[in-house]
């Protein structure tokens, strides 16, 4: 069996997205997310221009012997554009294999592990009052896990707030917009959001916090002391994580559970946060992580050390990573649970997919593969526009963590 052709599709239903197909000289062809936010031309010159010529002629059903052929065989190792080029390969080709078995992909991981995936919804508001209505709406919709982030008096705009709630898009404009950031004020105000929500709701639904990489790491232990009485499910990037080590610093003070991880690649990014029990949840996901293949592997690090998935699962991860994403989710022993936010309606024509969302958890489905593909006329119809993540200023003007 051969690959005998493999493109590289962008679109931009509402916001970009690219995608990779393989095709086989057995008719079947199979998908992966390619989508780098912000960055997406990067990936897909690095698809057309590096990988797919070495792909043409290889059997498709040796996705880990190819998967090695291109990390190592590029000599330069890891880093986002690099690793969601690979990942993008590799889902195609588990989709591919899984499809040739006529099995749903999680059946070939090893089954299912549970019956549906627990999933967050970002609910969030200008106001602390604003916010605690946003988490009742999720709570009306099934929700059982719920992220809240809320306006900070005295800044204009922050992160995670956006009038468009349900669909949430912060790469917002052709160039970075610029955000203004003060610790102090965002120190003082979230504890109030969540004594707010625990007073409202109880403590039933499990709630969970966006730093953003904002903090120091002492800034960070503080916070999560405070919000210790309000039993956080988790409290994510509390710091930029380049620095494994600056986590300890945090774990010294404070038991609210860490979360870590949506911007890394590789298994190199989290090794000591794993194995010296820094974080909780390891949020690597698909797309940027080298794929089904590599993602495995950081999973089973993190089983021997307590560490849970909680796979990244915002907008500018395409319909594609969310369908490998719950096949995984369903499988992996060391579930913790999966973000969702929800796609556009023409995002979801231009993706058809066979998860489905009921009472707070989302269902891979039983089609064979990861269950989901691409309308390539309907993709056609949407032209790339390059749209930028937002930068953030303290307020005498100094650059900082977005
Ligand atoms: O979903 C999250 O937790 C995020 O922090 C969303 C990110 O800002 C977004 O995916 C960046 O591309
Ligand atoms: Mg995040």
């Amino acid at each position: 069996m051969k690959i005998t052709a493999a493109k590289v599709i962008v679109t931009c239903p509402g916001r970009n997205f690219v995608t990779v197909k393989i095709e086989t000289d057995e008719g079947v062809h199979g998908i992966g997310d390619a989508t780098l936010n912000g960055r997406e031309l990067a990936v897909a010159s690095y698809l057309e221009d590096h990988l797919i010529p070495c792909l043409i002629g290889r059997d498709p059903r040796q996705s880990e012997d190819i998967w090695h052929y291109l990390y190592r065989g590029a000599y330069w190792r890891r880093g986002p554009v690099t690793m969601s080029a690979i990942a993008a390969i590799d889902t195609a080709l588990w989709d591919i294999k899984a499809k040739l078995a006529d099995m749903p992909l999680y059946q070939l991981l090893g089954g299912a592990s549970r019956s549906g995936v627990m999933v967050y919804g970002h609910a969030n508001g200008r106001d602390i009052e604003e916010a605690c209505d946003e988490v009742a709406r999720y709570r009306e919709m099934g929700y059982h896990a719920i992220r809240a982030q809320c306006g900070i008096p005295g800044l204009d705009s922050t992160y995670g707030v956006s009038g468009d709630k349900l669909f949430y898009e912060p790469a917002d404009a052709d160039l970075p917009t610029e955000n203004v950031w003060s610790t102090e004020h965002y120190l003082r105000h979230v504890p109030k959001l969540f004594e707010a929500l625990r007073d409202r709701f109880g403590f039933e639904p499990h709630l969970l916090h966006d730093v953003h990489h904002r903090l120091t790491p002492i800034e960070a232990a503080r916070l999560g002391k405070d919000l210790e009485p309000y039993r956080l499910f988790w409290l994510e990037d509390a710091v930029p994580a380049e620095n494994q080590e600056a986590f300890r610093t945090i774990r010294q003070h404070t038991t609210t559970p860490l979360a870590v991880g949506e911007v890394f690649n590789s298994l190199w990014d989290c090794k000591t946060l794993i194995e010296e029990g820094l974080v909780d949840y390891i949020r690597a996901t698909v797309v940027h992580a080298g794929g089904v293949t590599h993602l495995r592997r950081i999973a089973d690090l993190a089983a021997l050390n307590h560490v849970r998935t909680g796979c990244h699962g915002a907008t500018d991860l395409s319909p594609v990573c969310m369908g490998a994403a719950l096949h995984f989710d369903l499988w992996v022993p060391n579930f913790g649970i999966q973000e969702y936010m929800r796609h556009t309606e023409e995002t979801d024509a231009v993706f058809p997919h066979a998860y489905t969302f009921e009472n707070g958890y989302l269902y891979p489905g039983e089609a064979p593969g990861h269950g989901v593909d691409i309308d390539e006329d309907l993709a056609a119809k949407y032209p790339y526009q390059r749209a930028y993540l937002p930068v953030n200023r303290l307020r005498d003007g100094t650059i900082w963590h977005w």
